[in-house]
């Protein structure tokens, strides 16, 4: 008799169910729990600002729902984190979990989840990153940045009056999230061709197209536009479909997001997760030899940043974490091979005009 279920087999495409974008989706978060029979508690995990925007909402809809619901504030996105919220979740007893928030509550409530084996849902209150709908979380596992197998959300419920109603630094971050799937793709096919990985040509066409619809559309993604959250949200959502389809982050996931985790352990302030992605692209196409004034010319139309110093990190950190990004994930062959020499890193920054 077989015991565990292989989710990681790579014939096992996990995807949403419901997936809910628009204005005011939230007030259907009962009929969704209904439609799912989703019944009993729920642990809500949110954020000290996403519980005022979102996550006490989402209590009391719940609980009119005929449902009772506890909160777990999320502070990073570690194992011990991680840890946290699965004891949480058996102290109260929880029937499902819901990530209400920024990406990391998202992943937290991914992965706690799934090593509880209950359903989860994603309720996103900015479009910053491509995890609504994936299934994959990223973790930091005693100081690595790691790309862990989850479950993927039973449901997304992406209310695009909140998500428009946020800084719009958040949208433009997602852009660039997406943006970067360009070089992700590009790393993959090098990877395939250096290393006989796997590829897969229909993750990657996927991939591909949400960076395109992106940058085609970049001179009308605007602030408080909902129509701006509405289009990035999907693109987002399709991601996530890329990932699952693909069983790893390959397809939105190479150098680029490599030289942002290494941001993320290196520089004092870093910067949101989808703008240092998008900065770390435009660097990534140079050394792939690519078109990377486009990248750079279409993150500028959103308004998403293209310096150091719009990232508000000096020009030494993204040095060190070009220097660093190929040691992030050594097992993931991409164009930064076994690194590159100082005099290199300090060249694809400057030619790229990221320092000056
Ligand atoms: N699993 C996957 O496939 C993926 C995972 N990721 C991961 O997701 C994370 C990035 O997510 P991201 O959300 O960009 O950044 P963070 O998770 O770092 O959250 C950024 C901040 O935004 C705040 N916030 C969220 N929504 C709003 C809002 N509407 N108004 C004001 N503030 C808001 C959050 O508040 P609060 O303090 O309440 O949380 C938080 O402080 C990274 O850890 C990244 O690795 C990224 C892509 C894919
Ligand atoms: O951020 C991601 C995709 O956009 C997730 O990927 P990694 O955690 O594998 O870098
Ligand atoms: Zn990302």
């Amino acid at each position: 008799m077989k015991l565990t279920i292989n989710k990681n087999s790579a014939k096992w495409m996990q995807l949403p169910r419901d997936v809910l974008v628009g204005h005011g989706v939230l007030e259907e978060i009962g009929d969704v729990c209904r439609d799912l029979k989703m019944k009993g508690n729920a642990l809500i995990v949110t954020g000290s600002t996403t519980k005022n925007i979102a996550g006490k909402r989402v209590s009391n809809l719940l609980e009119s729902a005929g449902c009772s619901a506890e909160t777990v504030l999320t502070c990073k996105a570690t194992t011990e984190d991680v840890e946290k919220v699965v004891e949480k979740a058996l102290e109260v007893k929880a029937n499902f979990l819901l990530g209400v928030g920024s990406g990391r509550s998202i992943d937290l409530a991914k992965l706690a989840s799934t090593r509880l084996e209950l359903p989860f849902i994603s309720v996103p209150t900015a479009a910053s990153h491509d995890g609504i709908a994936s299934s994959r979380a990223s973790i930091v596992d005693n100081g690595r940045s790691t790309s862990a197998e989850a479950q993927a959300p039973i449901a997304v419920i992406a209310d695009t009056e909140i998500i428009s109603a946020a800084p719009f630094r958040f949208l433009a971050a997602g852009c660039g999230d997406i943006i970067s799937n360009y070089t992700a793709v590009l790393d993959w096919e090098l990877a395939s061709r250096l290393r006989n990985e796997y590829f897969g040509a229909y993750a990657a066409a996927l991939s591909r197209m949400a960076a395109r619809v992106i940058i085609e559309c970049a001179d009308s993604i605007k602030p408080e536009h909902e129509t701006s959250a509405r289009l990035v949200v999907k693109a987002l959502v399709s991601n996530g479909v890329a990932m699952s389809i693909a069983g790893s982050s390959r397809p939105a996931s190479g150098s680029e997001h490599m030289f942002s985790h290494a941001l993320d352990k290196i520089a004092p302030k870093p910067a949101l997760h989808g703008e240092q992605c998008g900065v770390g692209t435009i660097m990534m196409m140079y050394l792939h030899g690519g078109n990377w004034q486009e990248i750079r010319e279409a993150l500028k139309k959103i308004g998403a940043p293209v310096t150091a110093e719009e990232l508000g990190i000096e020009d030494k950190y993204i040095i060190e974490a070009l220097l660093h990004a190929h040691s992030i994930r050594p097992e993931r062959y991409t164009i930064l091979g076994s690194g590159l020499n100082p005099s290199a890193a300090e060249k694809v920054a400057r030619i790229t005009k990221v320092i000056n």
